[in-house]
């Protein structure tokens, strides 16, 4: 049966309005250099699959993932000695490194990487030659490469999105008071039965003034948790529901639906085999098992933890040609709509999909593990 009511909010995704933006000049030489086709439009824009039925089929296989990160030399020598210089940006969350260029890195340094990102949770890197091919070659020792089958993409590299918040301006309206689409709290691709691991995040036009990105930690919003309250949310499960809505074939003129999926609401990092708290304001839905007032309740209260709490967040300052490298299994993030559109911002981003989530009991937090104080 043929839809009869189409969002236009899916409609505009599927129906591409053609090069109505210009692409910023050094965006533009960056791509025309990595040999990138701009004839046919930017970005490539994929139509399909447009069915709820048919994106629930991408992926919804059991794969293998082996973390890099879980292998590499504790102390990770051969990243920090080819370094210039390591620099943490707060206590608990965000590690600067310079002099290195990602796409030169070692299978070594690549592993070590991966545990960096993991204990750290987000790693920045400063002026970066890196095509989108590059992006997508690093993203792929990461774990597989996620193809979204309806974010603006790199035109002929499958799997490297495009983050142009003007160009997603175009598509959900967004103003001062409401900005939405990124800039909220939130994690990606949360829907996969095997979610995002590292994402990659190279901006190569951003503004002068504004336009920042947070992330906040995961393994520190559950240590702000008391014991007692750690034991009733160890274990359970909620459900997690996709960024975008699709139709349902069955029922066409119901309206959108979002993929859902159910995760543990605790999980443990492969790497550091430590707990993080895997809740997001924007695509967590209810806790299994618990009537929707108590689930809204602690749900609530849990997003607050992990919004609120200044100390176990960091705010990035972008310069063009940075690359942020943060892992979604362990933080939320949450990029500032400060500048309104008023300067362009663009970038290429990889998001390399890990394992499914999982809870183990007997895992230890954070600061058990760095023998810092618990539990006061
Ligand atoms: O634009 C940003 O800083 C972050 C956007 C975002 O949420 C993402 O790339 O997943
Ligand atoms: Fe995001």
């Amino acid at each position: 049966m043929a839809p009869t009511a189409i969002d236009p909010v899916i409609l505009d995704v599927v129906q591409p309005k053609k090069d109505t933006l210009n692409l910023p000049t050094e965006s533009r030489k960056r791509l025309e250099k990595a040999g990138i086709d701009l004839s046919s439009g930017y970005p490539y824009r994929p139509a399909k699959p447009l069915y709820l039925q048919d994106v629930q089929k991408i992926r919804d296989y059991h794969r293998e993932h082996v973390d890099p990160g879980a292998r590499a030399d504790p102390a990770k020598r051969a990243l920090f000695s080819a370094a210039e210089k390591v620099v943490d940006l707060t206590a608990h969350i965000g590690t600067e490194i310079v002099g290195l260029q990602l796409k030169d890195l070692t299978d070594q340094q690549k592993d070590e990487l991966g545990l960096l990102i993991a204990e750290r949770s987000v790693v920045f890197f400063r002026d970066q030659d890196i095509s989108p091919q590059q992006q997508r070659s690093l993203g792929e020792w990461y774990g597989e490469v996620e193809v979204h089958p309806q974010v603006p993409q790199v035109p002929g590299v499958a799997g490297v999105t495009v983050i142009w918040p003007e160009l997603q301006a175009t598509e959900a309206k967004a103003n001062f008071r409401n900005p939405g689409g990124a800039s909220r709290w939130h994690s990606d691709l949360v829907h996969e039965r095997q979610p995002a691991g590292v994402t990659h995040l190279h901006n190569d036009t951003v503004p002068t003034v504004g336009g920042d990105t947070l992330w906040a930690s995961g393994y520190s919003a559950y240590e702000k948790l008391s014991p007692n309250f750690r034991k009733i949310i160890d274990g359970k499960k909620a459900v997690y529901r996709s960024a975008h809505a699709y139709l349902d074939r069955d029922d066409p003129t119901a309206g959108p639906k979002y993929v859902e999926r159910v995760h543990p609401l605790v999980r443990v990092h492969p790497a550091t085999g430590w707990k993080a708290l895997w809740v997001n304001r924007a695509m967590t839905v209810r806790i299994v098992g618990l009537d929707k007032a108590e689930s809204d309740l602690i749900l609530g209260y849990l997003y607050d933890v992990y919004e609120k709490n200044v100390d176990i967040q960091v705010r990035f300052k972008w310069t063009p040609r940075t690359s942020a490298l943060w892992d979604n299994r362990i933080t939320i993030h949450n990029a500032s709509w400060d500048y309104e559109g008023s300067q362009p911002r663009h970038g290429t981003r990889v998001t390399a999909l890990a394992e499914a989530p999982y809870f183990q009991e007997d895992a230890s937090s954070r600061r058990e593990a760095l023998g810092l104080a618990v539990d006061e």
